[in-house]
């Protein structure tokens, strides 16, 4: 069985209409501790990334032997500083207002574990750069988009009226959503061709 290690709609969305079949366990880890002791020796937002990718995916592979745990992690980076996922409409205003008229990235980390062992992984990066925008255009957007945002580490959605508060964007599509699906895709495909083609 193949499992996503992730409470992400937006994950499961893209994994579901790849038309693979799996599992979606939530990984039970503290990414707020995981982040503090990295960020205390320097791990910058690709390396937790990858960490926390992997520490979930490892994390559910403990209580399911045998299969292959899908881990994935997003971080957004504004220069050296991490921001999260908006708790309510008045911190996705704050998380918009810092991000306006200024480039950001995103780091996409994905694993793939089987019974504790990473077998595969991969970091992706996309580019970001907010308009300028105006409050009343950011609170009509953000009207539009209700509380999708708030599942959302830059409080936008790339694939819905969120993409109007953007100026341009260099990367992977599904990297921006938080899968780097193309690499995952290759690397089942090498490891576990039959989990993509299940009888
Ligand atoms: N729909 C959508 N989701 C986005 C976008 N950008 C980032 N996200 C989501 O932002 C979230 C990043 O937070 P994470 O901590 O990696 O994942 P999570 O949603 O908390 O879920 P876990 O894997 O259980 O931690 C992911 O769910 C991404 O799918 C976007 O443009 N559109």
């Amino acid at each position: 069985m193949l499992i996503l290690a992730s409470s992400s709609a937006t994950r499961k969305a893209l994994l579901d209409k790849a038309g693979l079949s799996f599992e979606t366990v939530q990984a039970p880890i503290d990414e707020r501790r995981i982040e503090a002791e990295a960020q205390a020796v320097g791990a910058d937002g690709r390396d937790l990334a990858l960490l926390l990718a992997r520490a979930k995916a490892e994390a559910v592979s403990r209580t399911h032997p045998g299969d292959i745990v899908i881990g994935a992690d997003q971080t957004l980076a504004l220069g050296p500083e991490l921001l999260h996922k908006p708790d309510s409409r008045e911190a996705a205003i704050r998380q918009l207002d810092h991000l306006r008229g200024k480039t950001h990235r995103l780091h996409a980390a994905v694993t793939l574990v089987r019974d504790g062992a990473l077998l595969w992984s991969d970091v992706q990066t996309a580019e970001l750069t907010m308009r300028d925008f105006s409050a009343a255009e950011r609170d009509s957007i953000l009207d539009l988009e209700g509380d999708a945002v708030l599942n959302s580490v830059g409080a936008y959605r790339l694939e819905g009226p969120s993409i109007r508060l953007f100026e341009s964007v260099s990367g992977d599509y599904f990297t921006i959503l938080g899968l780097p699906l193309l690499p995952l895709l290759a690397a089942l495909r090498d490891i576990a061709p039959d989990l993509l083609f299940p009888e």
